[in-house]
């Protein structure tokens, strides 16, 4: 018989996807022969401006497309057997794991308490865990809420593995009516624990409205006199697994570290690092696992899940981190907001996983400690002769830290038993001086110089040669809240292009990366389709603007309808439209979701990646920096969601934010320059522009229908004066500069 320790762990298998592929061929075809058309155009007739513009769009585009076939071209699946791994309980390893939050008001401490809670109570031995969070708001609020859920997590978590309950996030939970359900035994429970999670509920959100905390006076002292930015370190051992045991519940931590006005504290990324160290001195566990405040764990086995590709017999050390996927827990019917990034997850990270590996998403991943150390697939970094002063260099002047790394970078089993390193040490390591001569943030931990840290970091791992891997298991591992209506989810895109445009305009540019370092080709390419994205609100307005051109200056880009070749753009339309409705309905979404998130694709483009660009322009030129906005969460038991109806849900709301103007203006052009042509319709002239310049026009006007409803709506529901007024404006002078242009 063959030895069970032996049995691989997981399988990767290729997911077929023909009709996909057959489209995705034709698409690329069908923008080429577009491109030939150009040429061939332009030859012939004189050259003009509009038809060089169109043929720089749909260049632009072709190549675009090239890149994206080759991200999802070979999407694989991964196949996890953690049951087998639960005949090595004894070899699993210590995992860390680090949960962020910057701000009470903007991510409510209710929501941090479930995601913490949830994680407490994963299927992995207690004593091999610890939780960190890491407070960048410094809020005593937060502080009090986790030595709450500690309290209530003493009969959740033994609650939780007894029943082997699902949903271990206690608001989720507690949601579903269960009073059905069960034995007598676990009616019982379950309505102990219900009645306390309330109580727990309630003691959160008496202290947040009143700002007392009972119990606590002793402990508070260390918050007072804190400013938001100019404060010491606190770090405070909520709970300690003092005897270690395996069914107890883990140690949790709570981190704020320090912040000072001269030194800048690198949003998320600084926090990341500052946990990195102190649970280096504390745990010093090799797999770290790290969630935003709101990604609660969905599926208990997450950790067993990973392990088993990090602990599989038949390779070694192969995998550096193993992401999964972000999916959100508050999605209406039909993906109104285009927030669920369902057709994303599954066709572009997939495709990754298929070539190096999926980036690093942020939240929802594993991460091996070493590599974050900097450490090379091979093994270099370890075996140098001035192994222990490089350290110091490298990791900063903490004695204590750099042993740490040391043992990390070894891969030494040993891993220290009790938290109580010296209290000095864990201060020293959360001070705000303590990376300035070291390599944290530019070669070891979380990078910095990018709002988008974990694309950054990620790319910066695959670029030393490692592979990733990319787990969705059902249930989902993890759930999040997605940004929802309003300017929300448009700053959280610009935030993201912003992050994309400053990786690309730094000494680590992708475009440098092609050429050297030791990705995949694929990857390169992989990594430079996603640099580009950036970029691409230039292309996507230019080619907005170009039929509201034609109609006004009467005039075409596009081929007449008694032409053949207008087949070409005909065709374009019909199959790219077709291939994205079919990746909806594959992943079980429907077509009005298609739609939603297609005009949700042209607003965010057009809005938010400009105002992006724009940021990153002002950051090249000096004018300001780019800031780290912190995405607003709620529970789905706020107030809002209850008192709305179904309709006002999915409703886009407006607010005086200039990532409202760009999209207002171009829907004002298009209605402008309709307006002219059904004037000139009448008028006894040889009109130029034909159907396809009118049906490119209409179809904008389609995806900017929220904004149309929104200039005749009132209160948060329309566009407000100074913002109409500010587009009327731009609008009026694109009409006049396009009338100018035929004079
Ligand atoms: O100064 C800061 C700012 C943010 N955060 C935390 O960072 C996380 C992500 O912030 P959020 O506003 O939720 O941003 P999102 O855009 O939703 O986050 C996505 O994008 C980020 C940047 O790429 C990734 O880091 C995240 O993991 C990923 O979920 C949250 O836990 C915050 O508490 C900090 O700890 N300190
Ligand atoms: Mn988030």
């Amino acid at each position: 018989m063959t030895n069970p320790n032996a049995l691989p762990l997981y399988e990767k298998v290729r997911v077929e996807r023909r009709v996909q592929r057959l489209l995705d061929v034709t698409i690329f075809f069908l923008l080429i022969s577009l491109l030939a058309y150009r040429l061939f155009f332009l030859h012939s007739h004189a050259f003009t401006y509009l038809h060089t513009i169109a043929f720089l769009c749909e260049f632009w585009f072709t190549f675009n497309w090239a890149l994206l076939i080759n991200v999802t071209w070979n999407p694989v699946h991964y196949i996890t057997y953690p049951q087998r791994l639960l005949k090595r309980v004894e070899e699993l390893p210590p995992v860390d794991i680090f949960v962020t939050t910057a701000d009470p008001v903007l991510e409510p401490p209710l929501i941090t308490v479930n995601t913490v809670l949830s994680l407490l109570a994963v299927d992995y031995p207690a004593n091999r865990l610890a939780v960190y969070v890491s407070d960048d708001g410094c809020s005593p609020l937060t502080f009090y809420s986790l030595t709450e859920a500690h309290k209530f997590a003493k009969i959740w978590v033994p609650f939780c593995k007894k029943y082997q309950v699902e949903v271990r996030a206690p608001f989720r939970y507690s949601s579903d009516d269960l009073s059905c359900d069960g034995t007598e035994e676990f009616q019982c429970e379950w309505r102990r624990v219900k009645d306390e999670y309330e109580k727990l509920r309630r003691n959160i959100e008496e202290a947040a409205k009143n700002f007392v905390f009972p119990e606590l006076t002793s402990e508070l002292a260390d918050f007072s006199n804190t400013e938001s930015n100019n404060r010491p370190p606190i770090i405070k051992v909520i709970w300690e697994n003092k005897e270690g045991l395996s069914d107890g519940l883990p140690h949790l931590v709570y981190v704020s570290r320090e912040k000072r006005p001269r030194h800048p504290h690198h949003y998320k990324a600084g926090a990341m690092n500052v946990l990195a160290r102190v649970s280096g001195l504390m745990t010093n566990a090799p797999y770290i696992l790290n969630v935003d405040c709101d990604m609660f764990v969905n599926n208990p086995s997450v950790l067993l899940q990973g392990m088993c590709l990090f602990l599989d017999p038949t390779i070694d050390k192969e995998y550096a981190f193993v992401q999964f996927p972000q999916r959100f827990y508050n999605g209406l019917k039909d993906d109104p907001y285009g927030n669920q990034w369902i057709v994303m997850m599954e066709f572009t990270f997939r495709g990754m996983a298929g070539i190096q590996g999926p980036g690093y998403m942020g939240t929802g991943c594993i991460h091996r400690r070493k590599v974050l150390y900097g450490q090379s697939p091979d093994g270099t970094n370890i075996s140098g002769k001035h192994f222990d002063d490089e350290l110091h260099k490298t990791f900063g002047n903490s004695k204590d830290f750099v042993n740490s790394a040391a043992h990390a970078l070894r891969s030494l089993t040993d891993y220290p038993n009790s938290l109580y390193n010296s209290i000095t040490s864990l201060k020293e390591v959360a001070t705000s001086d303590y990376e300035i001569t070291s390599s944290w943030g530019t070669k070891v931990g979380w990078l910095y110089g990018s709002l988008l840290e974990d694309v950054l970091t990620g790319s910066e791992i695959h670029k030393k040669g490692w592979k990733s891997a990319y787990l969705t298991p059902t249930p989902p591992a993890f759930l999040g809240c997605a940004p929802s209506g309003g300017p929300i989810p448009l700053n959280h895109q610009k935030r993201a292009m912003t992050g994309l445009l400053e990786i690309f305009f730094s000494k680590k540019c992708p475009i440098f990366s092609f050429l050297f370092g030791k990705l995949q080709f694929r990857q390169r390419m992989v990594s430079v389709w996603m640099s580009l994205w950036g970029f691409r609100s230039i292309p996507e307005i230019c080619y907005a603007t170009l039929p509201a051109f034609c109609l006004i200056a009467n005039s075409y880009f596009l081929p007449k309808v008694q032409e053949p070749v207008v087949c070409i753009p005909l065709l374009l339309f019909v199959f790219y439209n077709l291939q994205q409705l079919l990746q909806y309905l594959e992943t079980g979404q429907s077509a009005r979701a298609w739609w939603n998130n297609e005009r949700m694709a042209r607003i965010n483009t057009i809005c938010a990646s400009l105002l992006g660009t724009v940021a990153v322009v002002l950051k090249l030129l000096g004018l300001s920096e780019t800031v780290f906005e912190v995405t607003k969460k709620e529970s789905s038991s706020s107030d809002d969601t209850e008192n709305s109806s179904d309709e006002d849900l999915g409703r886009f709301t407006f607010d005086e934010s200039p990532l409202f103007v760009p999209g207002t203006t171009i829907l004002i052009i298009q209605l402008a320059a309709l307006s002219v042509a059904f004037l000139r319709i009448r008028q006894p002239i040889v009109v130029e522009f034909g159907v396809g310049e009118v049906m490119c026009s209409v179809w904008l006007i389609l995806c900017f229908w929220p904004f149309l409803k929104g200039m005749f709506a009132k209160g948060k529901y329309g566009l407000p004066w100074s913002t109409l007024s500010k587009c009327s404006a731009l609008a009026f002078l694109f009409v006049y500069l396009c009338i100018m242009s035929t004079k």
